[in-house]
């Protein structure tokens, strides 16, 4: 069990929802923040249901924007009168074969899934400080950001660099007793991924199914992962039994664990 208080971002569906609900069946008091605030309302109306009142508290927040993530981060933990883990979870994934890659996929792309692990590791480290103690950083990479996709050299190129983020951050925040790690999950069951799907079989004039497919077979098991094996991890990292481990990568397929 946790008395401790941890932030998730795009927590409004998907693998943040997952992480959220996890977190608090961990013990955790959890902040969820989201674009759309009626989403993450939604989630943490069902955490309180299930786990009791004031488990969980949404905040509006669009992780690209500076400013928005320090406001979230500070208004949860003046909620809670603490911070100890923030999972840096949201993120989009344009479908962007390279000869149609535009600016603006290359701007909106990285704000978000790139910048906003920036300002949540920031806002994250300055909250840790306030409250005199170190914590945990949790980042959202995917084997995108392992091994190259054909047709997500935007995507990938963002999870490529977060990856980096986690080592760089993890060896100057050892010190303060923060750590830095990032679960890559292989192909999970989400609307970014059912849209990734649909995007790459309408390229190539198929159905979803053959797109989904052309994932799958280059994933270890083939296998496709539900939200909750991914939470398994972040669970994992957000707990005591990981104190000692920073700069890491591990990679969430098929309902498995490798590294
Ligand atoms: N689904 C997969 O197969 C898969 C695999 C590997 C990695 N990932 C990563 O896991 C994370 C979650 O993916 P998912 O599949 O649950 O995606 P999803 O699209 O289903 O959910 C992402 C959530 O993030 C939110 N979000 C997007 N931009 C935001 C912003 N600017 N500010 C605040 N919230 C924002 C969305 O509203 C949504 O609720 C992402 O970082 C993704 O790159 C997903
Ligand atoms: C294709 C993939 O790995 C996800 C979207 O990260």
């Amino acid at each position: 069990m946790s008395d401790k208080v941890a932030i998730v971002t795009g927590a409004g569906q998907g693998i943040g929802e997952a992480i959220a609900k996890r977190l608090a069946k961990d013990g955790f008091k959890v902040g969820l923040v989201g674009r759309h605030v009626e989403k993450v309302d939604a989630v943490a109306e069902s955490i309180n249901a299930e786990f009791g009142a004031d488990t969980a508290f949404a905040v509006k927040g669009d992780v690209s924007k500076r400013d928005e993530v320090f406001t979230a981060v500070e208004k949860i933990s003046d909620k809670f009168g603490d911070l100890n883990v923030i999972v840096n979870n949201a993120g989009v994934a344009p479908t962007t074969p390279i000869m149609e890659v535009t600016e603006d996929d290359m701007e909106w792309t990285w704000k978000i899934n790139v910048d906003g692990v920036i300002w949540g590791t920031q806002a994250a480290v300055t909250a840790f400080k306030k409250f005199n103690h170190g914590g945990k950083i949790i980042n959202a990479t995917s084997q995108a950001g392992v091994q190259g996709n054909p047709s997500l050299t935007v995507y990938g190129s963002t999870k490529f660099a977060i990856r980096g983020i986690t080592q760089t951050t993890a060896k100057e925040l050892a010190a303060s007793n923060i750590t830095v790690n990032a679960y890559a999950p292989g192909i999970v069951k989400t609307p970014m991924m059912m849209d990734i799907a649909h995007e790459v079989g309408q390229n190539a004039g198929k159905d979803d199914e053959w797109g989904m497919a052309q994932f799958a077979k280059g994933i270890a098991l083939g296998k496709l992962s539900e939200p909750e094996d991914v939470a398994s991890v972040a669970s994992f990292l957000a707990g005591p039994d990981s104190n000692y481990i920073t700069g890491q990568t591990i990679i969430v397929d098929g309902g498995m664990v490798f590294n």
